[in-house]
């Protein structure tokens, strides 16, 4: 589904993706850990079209796509599930889905039809649908980010750390949102610091360590020598 190969990026000057290869199947959930600035965030960028790579390949469904501007990838059927809440607080929550969907905005039977199926998916939204985003707990605006990054209809989503400054009770179901998408048939690829609950959701995990991948494995696996794994990178 996606293939990333030997792929160099960074900043500037600065190289923080050295050499990196790995893949993302179809229907899996690909988990990214490794010590902080590994660059696990940079390569969902990269991949995502907003930082540009000097090296490699990125190839979705067969198609070249490293370079393609966010828009192109949008429409290709990648979605990416940012790190900070990115909700228009002052606008409704209907609006903020409606902006998920600016990629087919004239098609208004197939935006309404979208924001259906999100109200179906997530009744509390449909609830909600005239109030202020910014009126909703932590948790809610998370559903809706999921939802307004659903719209386009996604066969595949980069997620960055989904579960970031939200209660371990709501992170729990935020997991369980992600997991059933994968069973819905949409491949993820998760950045993710919560490792222990995370790797649980997961099937397959890579670890970066200084822009490049240490190791991989299935999630049962890595997740016997968790231990071990987490302990090798304070050894920097
Ligand atoms: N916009 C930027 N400009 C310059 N350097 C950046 C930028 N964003 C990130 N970096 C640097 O790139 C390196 C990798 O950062 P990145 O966020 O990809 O790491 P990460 O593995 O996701 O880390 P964390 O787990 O802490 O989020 C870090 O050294 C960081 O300081």
């Amino acid at each position: 589904m996606l293939e990333v190969a030997n792929v160099e990026a960074g900043y500037g000057k600065i190289q923080i993706l050295n050499n990196l290869s790995l893949s993302a199947k179809e229907n899996k959930l690909t988990l990214l850990i490794g010590p902080n600035g590994a660059g696990k965030s940079t390569l969902l960028k990269t991949i995502f079209g907003f930082v540009t790579p000097s090296k490699g390949s990125i190839r979705f469904q067969g198609e070249e796509i490293s370079g393609l501007p966010s828009h192109k990838l949008a429409n290709l059927g990648i979605g990416f599930l940012l790190q900070r809440v990115s909700v228009f607080p002052d606008l409704t929550i209907e609006e903020n889905l409606k902006l998920g969907a600016w990629s087919f905005k004239k098609d208004s039977a197939r935006v309404a039809q979208r924001i259906e199926c999100m109200y179906e998916k997530f009744p509390i939204l449909k609830q909600k649908r005239s109030e202020s985003a910014g009126l909703m707990s932590g948790g809610q605006k998370r559903m809706l980010e999921i939802a307004r990054t659903l719209m386009p209809g996604p066969r595949l989503i980069l997620v960055d750390e989904p579960s970031a400054g939200l209660s371990p009770k709501i992170a729990k179901e935020v997991y369980r949102v992600l997991h059933e998408l994968r069973d819905e048939g949409i491949t993820l690829l998760m950045v993710d610091q919560n490792i222990r609950e995370s790797i649980g959701y997961s099937d397959h995990v890579y670890v970066l360590e200084r822009g490049q991948v240490s190791s991989e494995s299935a999630a049962d696996e890595i997740e016997k020598n968790l231990k071990q794994v987490v302990e090798s990178w304070l050894k920097f």
